[in-house]
């Protein structure tokens, strides 16, 4: 397998707080990797640096054949470049319809010109369908997006993400809220993604990890504590202690 994404000895300093002190990570292509750990491990943080939100004070992000690192490239660039960041809060257009939104995420990668005059073009349109269809929203192409069930509107956001083929995408908890249906769909579609496109996704529910992970990376304290499946990390000692030592018992 290749990989997409390396960050190599990651370290971001808050004023003299280090919240990433020196954390290695390798993502491969069509992989879907879980980052887990207690609260202000540093997962949100190591998502920002690599989406170029956060700088990294030390350390490397390579991606894909890109040369150098991208770790002081500006956000737009590294969007460019084909890493999509899919935030908590949905930012969707609420009075448009599913379709315009999809159509409006297209159009970013586009000029001035094309989003002002051009017509939808034959393969514009097919890929809207396909991305409709990906994200079970084909029946609720016309319907107001502000008007969606919340699970609805998650996976509108993920397909205004994929319609502009990225080639990693960025999710922090991306089940937050769900219904125990929603995020049994949330997690195929997840999987059906990552054909496409890696995933790196932050995730709390203990749960949701266990069904739908392969690879998962536990943070702790700003650097990586362990890797493996997730029976592996759970039997693990540290993660063990870093959860049950600190009184979390859904680990
Ligand atoms: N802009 C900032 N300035 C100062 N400290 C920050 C900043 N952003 C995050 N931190 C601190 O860095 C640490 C890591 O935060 P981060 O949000 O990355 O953790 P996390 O693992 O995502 O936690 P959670 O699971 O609670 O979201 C925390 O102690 C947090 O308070």
């Amino acid at each position: 397998m290749t990989q997409i994404l390396t960050c190599n000895d990651v370290k971001v300093d808050f004023d003299g707080f280090f919240a990433l002190k020196g954390v290695d990570l390798q993502v491969e292509q069509q992989e879907v990797r879980f980052l887990i750990g207690p609260n202000g491990a540093g997962k949100t943080t190591l998502l920002d640096v690599i989406c170029g939100k956060t700088r990294a004070t030390e350390g490397s992000v390579f991606f894909q054949e890109m040369e150098g690192s991208i770790h002081k490239l500006e956000e737009h660039k590294i969007a460019l470049a084909g890493i999509a960041r899919k935030f908590q809060a949905p930012s969707i257009f609420p009075q448009l319809t599913v379709l315009e939104n999809l159509e409006l995420a297209m159009k970013q990668k586009k000029t001035l010109w094309h989003m002002l005059f051009a017509k939808m073009d034959e393969p514009t349109k097919e890929k809207i369908e396909y991305t409709l269809e990906k994200i079970n929203l084909t029946q609720e192409r016309n319907r107001l997006a502000g008007f969606l069930a919340h699970g609805q509107k998650q996976w509108l956001e993920i397909g205004m993400q994929l319609i502009q083929d990225p080639q990693l995408l960025l999710l922090d908890e991306p089940i937050a809220g769900m219904s125990g249906q929603e995020r049994e769909k949330t997690g195929r579609l997840i999987h059906d993604v990552s054909k496409e496109c890696s995933v790196l996704i932050v995730e709390h529910d203990m749960e949701f990890v266990r069904n739908f992970s392969k690879q998962v990376t536990v943070m702790h304290e700003g650097k990586v504590l362990c890797e493996g499946d997730m029976n592996t990390v759970q039997n693990d000692e540290r993660v063990i202690e870093v959860y049950l030592g600190r009184g979390k018992t859904h680990a």
